[in-house]
């Protein structure tokens, strides 16, 4: 097993924020970690990372366990933290490379930096200084650094953020690359569209793992119509091609203000727990 949780907990200031959780994940699997604000999907991915130490439970990544073996994990596994402030700011893309490659001894790093700024449509701005960077483009040097060892694992927290729609393809076209070279990904997103169909997708709620399957699993085909009725909210569930039928019945009932959305995996879990 490439990374196994067993009956984990974790709390700050006597709250518990991971809660018993119990999970595999096989070596090449693409996990996204999804949930709402606050649920310990950056906490999970630290404690994966073994930059947190869980209170009880036990954390194995590649069979070292994380709080004795952690330095040797650590070559294996390429981390990119929410907000992580990593960069050296005076330094260029390329420099920042050749320092993270210089801590884990990367031979040929001028090469694989080479390849990576490219991959990531950085290639133009490798000589430049870090602090000149847009946050998309220190996001990607992020991801260049995780990668610049070559790790087997890549625990990625909210990587996508803050990228255009176009790097947002790019980006998830390299990870999608790199997985079918056999890289493990765990990824926390919110982000779920053009990820693979059959990505494993992970719901966490205030601490638990609450759903996870396969993401093709997840039904995202559904409409959500809001409207107002006679100063009301209302908000009408329907499938394709049941759109204009429902559609033509809030006409009839004078609704206002018709709006029509896909559903999203929020709302949708939303009504599986009937939540308002
Ligand atoms: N170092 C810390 N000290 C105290 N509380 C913390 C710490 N880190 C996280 N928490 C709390 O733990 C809970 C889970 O946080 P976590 O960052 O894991 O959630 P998340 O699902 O990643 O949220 P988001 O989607 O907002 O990034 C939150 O209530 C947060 O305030």
């Amino acid at each position: 097993m490439t990374i196994e949780l067993k009956e984990v907990w974790k709390g700050f200031n006597d709250t518990h924020v991971l809660k018993d959780v119990n999970l595999k994940i096989r070596e090449g699997e693409f996990v996204v970690i999804a949930g709402e604000n606050g649920s310990g999907k950056s906490t999970l991915l630290k404690i994966i990372s073994g930059l947190l130490i869980p209170d009880k439970g036990e954390v194995r990544v590649f069979d070292y366990e994380m709080v004795r073996e952690w330095k040797k994990a650590s070559k294996i596994l390429g981390v990119v933290l929410a907000n992580e402030r990593s960069l050296y700011w005076k330094l260029t893309g390329m420099e920042n490379l050749e320092v993270f490659a210089g801590l884990y001894g990367v031979k040929n790093w001028r090469e694989k930096a080479e390849y990576l700024l490219k991959r990531l449509g950085l290639e133009d701005a490798k000589d430049k200084l870090v602090e000149e960077y847009s946050t998309g483009m220190r996001k990607k040097l992020l991801l260049a650094k995780a990668l610049i060892h070559d790790p087997k694992v890549l625990l990625l927290d909210e990587v996508l953020n803050g990228l255009d729609p176009r790097a947002v393809t790019e980006v998830i076209s390299f990870l999608r690359e790199l997985n079918s070279r056999g890289v493990t990904i765990v990824l926390v997103s919110h982000i779920l569209h053009g990820l693979p169909e059959n990505a494993r997708l992970i719901v966490m709620r205030e601490g638990r793992i609450i759903a996870d399957d396969r993401l093709s699993r997840f039904s995202f085909d559904t409409l959500k119509i809001t409207a107002t009725i006679n100063g009301k909210e209302v908000e009408v569930i329907a499938r394709e091609e049941e759109l204009d039928e429902k559609l033509r019945e809030l006409i009839k009932r004078n609704a206002q203000n018709i709006r029509v959305e896909r559903d999203d995996l929020y709302s949708v879990l939303r009504r599986l727990l009937n939540e308002p």
